[in-house]
């Protein structure tokens, strides 16, 4: 069975995208992320306090993997754990029999004061996935027999509601060719390089390896990218305050690119502005990656593409032009 779920925006500057999901008898809003593995939700093992505001997985104790457990923390400094069971999930008509849903006893704060997100769905792969005693599969990987195509298509979008195709391409929701390379996933996440970047009309040969990551807001790449791109915005400056680089909410923004594949992906510069701050100017979609020695392709980056994530007997990652 193929299916297609929507993503839709949780506010007015795209921070994170919500698809609906059936756990158990429950329907509940979950971020889904290619940068992370793990099926999580807010629980009714949580305190009431910290459910407010949420929709929230009822577990029962009859389906309880007794002694597993789990335990995430993410880029952003968030974090969740608890406990797991194993029920059916369901994602736009895809159905998991007894998919490892892991049950949340504790979150951070950022997610308690999220109250729009009910938990994430990883999407990377399943090595990352942090059950103990034994590893659990991804919502992919539980499926992927059943998917006509082993694979996995993300149509994330700007200010607007796009979706999530599983098992199939479609064609209404792309023009042009598909342009494919070979993921690296040795690291367990959808990796890709990139051999130049460009900034308006100039373009520089580097070589940019990154993760596609649905999970994460923004793009972000080697610093010295960051400065030649904001060295293009009149006004922009780095404010440590406001945590990245800022410019006049006026300004225009020169589209940015980075080429797979021998292809121009191009991040149109209007995408780049991502919201006003508290301080009365806007705050950029390309920040710095502070050195992790990888780029992060997040939401800014994805949200202009149709990108294919195929499992087969060697991975794939295709991007098409919206
Ligand atoms: C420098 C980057 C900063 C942003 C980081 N992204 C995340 O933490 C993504 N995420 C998933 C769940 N909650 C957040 C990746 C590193």
């Amino acid at each position: 069975t193929n299916g297609s779920a929507p993503a839709v925006p949780s506010d007015q500057y795209d921070s994170l995208y919500l698809s609906p999901v059936t756990v158990g008898s429950s329907t509940l809003h979950l971020d889904f992320d290619t940068g992370s593995s793990d099926l999580w939700v807010f629980s009714s093992l949580q305190a009431q306090s910290s459910l407010v505001g949420h929709d929230y997985y009822m577990v029962d104790p009859a389906k309880e993997k007794q002694g597993y457990t789990w335990k995430i923390s993410y880029g952003d400094g968030s974090g969740a754990s608890g406990k797991v069971y194993a029920d059916k999930v369901v994602v736009g008509g895809v159905t998991a029999t007894a998919q490892a849903v892991e049950a949340a006893t504790a979150v951070s704060a950022q997610f308690t004061q999220d109250v729009d997100t009910d938990g994430l769905l990883g999407l990377a792969m399943s090595t990352l996935n942090t059950v103990k005693p034994q590893q659990q599969k991804t919502f992919f990987d539980t499926v992927l027999k059943q998917l006509a195509q082993p694979l996995f298509a993300v149509d994330l979008k700007y200010h607007a509601a796009g979706s999530y195709d599983f098992g199939f391409i479609d064609k209404s929701k792309y023009t042009g060719a598909i342009n494919y390379v070979n993921a690296d996933t040795s690291k367990g996440w959808w990796g890709v390089s990139a051999t130049a970047y460009s900034i308006g009309n100039a373009s520089t040969s580097a070589t940019v390896s990154g993760i596609l990551d649905t999970g994460t807001t923004l793009l972000y790449v080697d610093t010295p990218i960051v400065k030649a791109y904001y060295a293009k915005v009149k006004g922009s400056k780095m404010d440590n305050t406001q945590g990245g680089y800022v410019f006049p909410c006026s300004a225009t923004l020169p589209d940015f690119s980075l080429t797979i594949g021998g292809v121009k992906q191009i991040v149109p510069g209007k995408h780049i502005n991502y919201s006003p701050t508290s301080a009365g100017n806007c705050f950029g979609g390309i920040q710095t990656n502070d050195g992790i020695g990888f780029s992060i392709l997040g939401d800014i980056f994805l949200k202009s593409k149709y990108v294919i994530h195929e499992m087969g007997s060697t991975p794939r990652i295709g991007f098409a032009q919206q």
